[in-house]
């Protein structure tokens, strides 16, 4: 494992730091002396067409952001990464995400092992079972078809595949209805099961670790409202408990031992490898409520959209490649202009999930303080991703965008032909819809001069309030249609922009020790929820009195 480079002591971060303070950036004035940005400033990646011209960029900032990651090793690092070697040292482990989406005729040896025959075996059998359930032919308990799937999953377990399930819902199987229960809070077992008949419900337990209390635990929520309904409707008399189990759930883990442990027999499992991170892992066998809902030709063409944005990663010089360069703007925006968030806002309500996914992708990847050598940093790490599709954000917090005092760099990702192509008379609706999208990121980036303000005869007092001094970052990214490829290639964009900043800043983007404390603490309160007084004393006071308060209102 190579030292990480502290980015703070290159030539270029210094550059940068100083054309920050010289440069003022005008979008405007840009715009007008230079007829060619757009032209250099757009490019294709895959089906993405990408335009970079709206950011607070000029030549010079490019420039050294460019070199800033050549002397960061990112390019070497992207290598190291696509090769299998183990650049997830904390947990010594490959990081290998991209293996997932390889046409089977590749091979890469890793550890001694295939891994892109492995991929292609467990394909081969999340295709074949998605085919017969699809197709009727895997059948419930009581021999009818399966017409419901749920999916019971948390973190990249769920947000994956809810997210592409919402995006593709026009691919879904007509006839098929696929839920996800991912909260430990009871309400979600009880409103996703509601209204299902057992006997034509299959449910899907996802967890890579399988030991993740709120997956296993609504796994046994599941289990028992199975064989609790089957049993109220008479569906139990000819079988066993175990025979209906067997036939409503299947598993998708690392851990195929602890998956018979909970009763469903392995040979209905899909596994995976501890090189595919949980939130890298919707291409996996993750994926299988996917390839039901979709089926298997659909889901090849998501694998194959990951694909193409794989090998402009790794093929593209860097002056073109288009992670490479949304990763260095980001860094830009964060370590340079003090940007602490960064909205995603996807003109398609099929992608209202998306920004909610980029959350896990995003911070539990780059959300660290130590670098991979175990030094802290003394520069920023991470942002805060968020946002929601447009129009409706417009009518919720663009203002901050537009006139706060903070620079929010925002994503907006638009398609020329919707799913749904609606008239309202002779109006197309779509169209409407992206007069909106171009709208929004030419306010942001040109805004309104005083000027502007009072030739509209504007009132004195409120002419202040009305200036929108411009110079507001946006990328936008816009692609033909939402398609299984285009939205593969979309989630491989940001993987390999996430890998970009984490390279820059040195650190693993592939371990999640964060997350893990609170975990522990959780089990290790719960007797004191239960009112155990010893464990109540163990807990601080302010823990220790709001228990007290849940103990003295509890009504069940
Ligand atoms: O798939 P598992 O092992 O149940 O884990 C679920 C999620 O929990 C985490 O480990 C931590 O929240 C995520 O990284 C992961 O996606």
């Amino acid at each position: 494992m190579n030292t990480p480079v502290d980015p703070t002591t290159t030539d270029s971060w210094n550059r940068l730091n100083q054309l920050k303070d010289v440069v003022k950036p005008d979008l405007r004035a840009w715009f007008h002396s230079d007829r060619q940005r757009v032209e250099k400033l757009t490019y294709q990646a895959g089906d993405l067409l990408v335009d970079l011209s709206k950011n607070l960029i000029n030549g010079d900032i490019l420039r050294n952001l460019l070199e800033l990651a050549r002397v960061t090793n990112v390019e070497e690092r992207r290598d190291q990464m696509f090769n299998g070697e183990h650049i997830n040292n904390t947990e010594n482990r490959a990081v290998l995400h991209t293996a997932l989406r390889r046409p089977a005729k590749e091979r890469l040896n890793v550890d001694g092992q295939d891994v892109v025959d492995d991929v292609h075996a467990v394909l081969h059998k999340v295709f074949a079972f998605a085919d017969r359930v699809r197709d009727g032919e895997w059948k419930g308990v009581t021999g009818k078809a399966i017409t419901h799937v749920v999916n019971i999953g948390i973190g990249g377990s769920d947000l994956g595949p809810v997210m592409v399930y919402e995006a593709l819902e026009p691919y879904v199987k007509e006839g098929l209805e696929c839920r996800f229960v991912s909260n430990i809070d009871p309400t979600d077992v009880a409103q996703k099961t509601a209204g299902l008949d057992p006997e034509t419900t299959l449910f899907i337990v996802a967890s890579k670790t399988f030991t993740t209390l709120e997956t296993l635990t609504n796994a046994r929520l599941a289990r028992t409202w199975l064989l609790d309904s089957l049993r109220a409707a008479g569906a139990l008399d000819n079988a066993t408990e175990a025979e209906a189990v067997a036939a409503h759930f299947v598993a998708v883990s690392t851990a195929l031992d602890k998956v018979k442990e909970f009763g469903i027999n392995p040979a209905n499992a899909f596994g995976f490898w501890d090189w595919v991170g949980g939130r890298y892992s919707v291409d996996s066998a993750i994926g299988t409520v996917l390839a039901i809902a979709i089926g298997p030709d659909n889901f090849r063409d998501f694998l194959d959209g990951f694909y193409k944005m794989d090998r402009h990663f790794a093929e593209t010089e860097a002056e073109k490649n288009v992670p490479l360069l949304m990763g260095m703007l980001n860094i830009w925006y964060v370590n340079f202009c003090k940007s602490a968030s960064h909205a995603v806002l996807p003109y398609a309500q099929q992608l209202h999930r998306f920004p909610a996914y980029l959350q896990q992708l995003t911070m539990e990847s780059n959300g660290k303080s130590v670098r991979w050598d175990g030094a802290g940093v003394n520069y920023e790490t991470g942002e805060v991703f968020w946002g929601e599709p447009g129009t409706n954000g417009q009518h919720a917090f663009y203002q901050l965008i537009h006139q706060g005092t903070q620079i929010v760099p925002a994503d907006f990702i638009a398609f020329a032909n919707p799913a749904y192509p609606l008239k309202d008379g002779k109006k197309d609706v779509h169209e409407l819809f992206l007069s909106n999208f171009f709208a929004q990121t030419q306010a942001l980036a040109f805004g309104k001069t005083e000027a502007e303000v009072r030739a509209e005869g504007t009132r004195e007092e409120i002419v202040t309030a009305r200036i929108f001094e411009g110079s507001r970052p946006s990328t936008s990214i816009m692609a033909p249609a939402l398609t299984p490829s285009v939205l593969g290639q979309l989630i491989a964009l940001y993987e390999h922009i996430t890998f970009v900043q984490g390279a820059v800043w040195g650190v693993n983007s592939y371990d999640q020790w964060g997350v893990e404390l609170g975990k522990k603490l959780a089990l290790d309160i719960f007797p004191a929820v239960e009112g155990d007084e010893d464990a109540l004393a163990a807990q601080d006071d302010s823990t220790r009195s709001l228990i007290r308060y849940y103990l003295s209102q509890r009504r069940h």
